[in-house]
């Protein structure tokens, strides 16, 4: 697998805390990646320096895109804004769906900020909402839907745009355990099952389980990078009946 992400030597402080403080990491494409380590440790901070959400002090953020490689640390904010909307899709706790809007037109409104007609956009939204298993609830508004189906919904604004690589800070963060891994099952399969990168923030040893790989960060610094067992790829309901290499081959 090629590296898709790679820091080297990141800082990033604020005032005089640092929150990053010397990061090296290469992400691989079409992983799935858990960053974890205790509140404050620089794990947000982190993600936004990868996604181009913010920009470190020193050190290097590389993306190696669709149209060659990218040094996004070096880029100014007009072409992180352009990049993020390109190529990133993001899932966060809560606050990026617009409760006014339907749960089709939260999904369809990612791509017609690309240009996209409404028409059209609302095709794929229509697509992605029901490979989510949201069929039937397009014209809810955010508020009539429960956590989890919230959730999904912003799971399909994230990659509604084809980005590839997935960002997800605390995507379970306000759900139950069930839900929770539900969530999961959707956010893993609609990501690394289609061969994207996903990025995942959180304090959830379950959820973090469910990632090929972890990565765990003190006081801005990683302590911790494992690959835990590749089974942990794959939803919780599809290891039972099917082997490995057919789960993966089918995908
Ligand atoms: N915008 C900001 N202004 C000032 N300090 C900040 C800002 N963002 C983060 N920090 C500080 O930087 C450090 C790392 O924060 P960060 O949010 O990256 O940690 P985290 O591991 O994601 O924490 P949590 O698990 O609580 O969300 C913390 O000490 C935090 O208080």
């Amino acid at each position: 697998m090629t590296n898709i992400l790679s820091t080297r030597n990141l800082h990033k402080s604020y005032g005089n805390s640092p929150a990053l403080a010397g990061v090296d990491l290469d992400l691989r494409a079409g992983e799935s990646v858990a960053i974890m380590g205790a509140s404050g440790s620089g794990k947000t901070t982190l993600l936004h320096c990868l996604a181009g959400i913010i920009t470190p002090d020193a050190g290097t953020v590389g993306f190696a895109g669709p149209s060659g490689p990218q040094t996004i640390s070096a880029m100014n904010e007009s072409e992180r804004s352009r990049l993020r909307r390109e190529c990133f899709g993001f899932v966060f706790q809560q606050g990026l769906l617009l409760p006014e809007l339907t749960a089709l037109e939260n999904v369809a409104l990612a791509l017609m900020l690309g240009g996209t007609s409404r028409t059209q956009a609302e095709i794929y939204a229509a697509q992605w909402l029901s490979s989510l298993g949201l069929a039937g609830l397009e014209q809810r508004r955010i508020g009539e839907l429960s956590g989890g189906q919230a959730q999904r919904v912003a799971i399909a604004r994230a990659q509604v745009t084809g980005a590839g690589v997935i960002f997800a800070d605390e995507p379970t963060g306000a759900l139950d355990s069930k839900t929770s891994a539900e969530v999961m099952d959707a956010l893993l399969d609609s990501t690394v099952g289609r061969g994207k990168t996903l990025v995942l923030v959180t304090h959830d040893a379950a959820v973090a389980g469910r990632c090929a790989r972890l990565v765990e960060l003190r006081d801005g610094r990683i302590v911790r990078d494992s690959a835990p067992l590749a089974a942990q790829l794959l939803p919780a309901q599809l290891l039972p009946a099917q082997p490995l290499d057919s789960v993966q081959l089918s995908r």
